[in-house]
């Protein structure tokens, strides 16, 4: 289980676009953007946990500070009570992150690619041959095994940062927006694949626009909005709380509702 609570961030706005920015957010302040001011949420082993929230809302923020990329200002991240902000090295052993910028060596092949992060991992040749193997069915990446990274199409590419980042098997999983620039059959294979977490026991959080995905995978939802909590609970849940069986409105009625 992960707990997720009172997550705050701010970052310090260079002088010239202080007062600019001033006038356009609610989260400026005096020479400080507070990009994520209180965010909650909570996802148990085999469930799928979609992070929601128009541009700018944090979300990325948000998954940077999960994986300790950021440190947040305040707050507490815990997996199975333990607290992954006192041992960042424990938490980067225990989950795997997807950011929008994950990157792969270009001169290395896909599977290159994937067996160096894995060996970073501590992994055996034995072992890794073998999840490669997994990886590579499971995406559906024999195709493009063999290819350098920098010949890569975008779908191949996403593909190949997917299986790096849990190429080791971590015990959380966090992607940030995975299907952007995907085509329908590479999604689908990717969403299969995030569905299978579930049968793992594996927390899986991702954040997505796409409210169909969420419709299909996910258990759980945490709508952020200008830095906040705006909505965590069920898919049921949001549903009901729009008062309609579309997402859709449910959404956009939690935005309106706090904006
Ligand atoms: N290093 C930084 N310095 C200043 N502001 C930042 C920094 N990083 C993010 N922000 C601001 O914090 C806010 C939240 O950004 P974030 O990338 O988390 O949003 P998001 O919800 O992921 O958006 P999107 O859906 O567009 O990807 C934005 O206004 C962004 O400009």
């Amino acid at each position: 289980m992960i707990e997720v609570q009172g997550l705050a961030k701010r970052f310090r706005l260079p002088s010239r676009g202080a007062k600019a920015a001033k006038a356009r957010d609610p989260r400026d302040h005096d020479g400080w953007f507070h990009a994520v001011r209180d965010v909650g949420f909570s996802c148990a082993p085999g469930e799928v946990l979609g992070l929601l929230g128009p541009n700018g809302a944090g979300k990325t923020t948000t998954l940077r500070l999960l994986s300790t990329a950021l440190k947040p200002d305040a707050g507490s991240i815990t997996a199975n009570g333990v607290d992954l902000l006192a041992d960042p090295l424990l938490a980067r052993q225990q989950i795997g992150f997807l950011s929008g910028s994950t990157g792969l060596y270009g001169r290395l092949t896909a599977r290159e690619n994937i067996e160096y992060f894995g060996r970073l991992h501590g992994m055996r040749p034995p072992e890794l041959k073998r999840r490669c193997d997994e990886l590579f069915e499971l995406l559906q990446m024999h195709e493009f095994g063999n290819k350098r990274a920098d010949q890569l199409s975008t779908g191949m590419r996403q593909k190949c940062a997917i299986a790096r980042t849990v190429v080791h098997q971590p015990r959380i999983v966090i992607l940030d927006e995975p299907t952007t620039g995907l085509d329908v059959m590479a999604a689908k294979i990717l969403l299969d694949f995030i569905a299978s977490y579930k049968a793992l026991r594996v927390p899986l959080i991702f954040s997505t626009h796409h409210l169909h995905e969420v419709e299909k995978l996910c258990d759980r939802v945490c709508i952020i909005n200008h830095g906040k909590t705006a909505f965590h609970g069920t898919v049921d849940q949001l549903r009901q709380l729009g008062g309609s069986a579309d997402l859709y409105d449910a959404f956009v009625g939690v935005i309106n509702q706090e904006g």
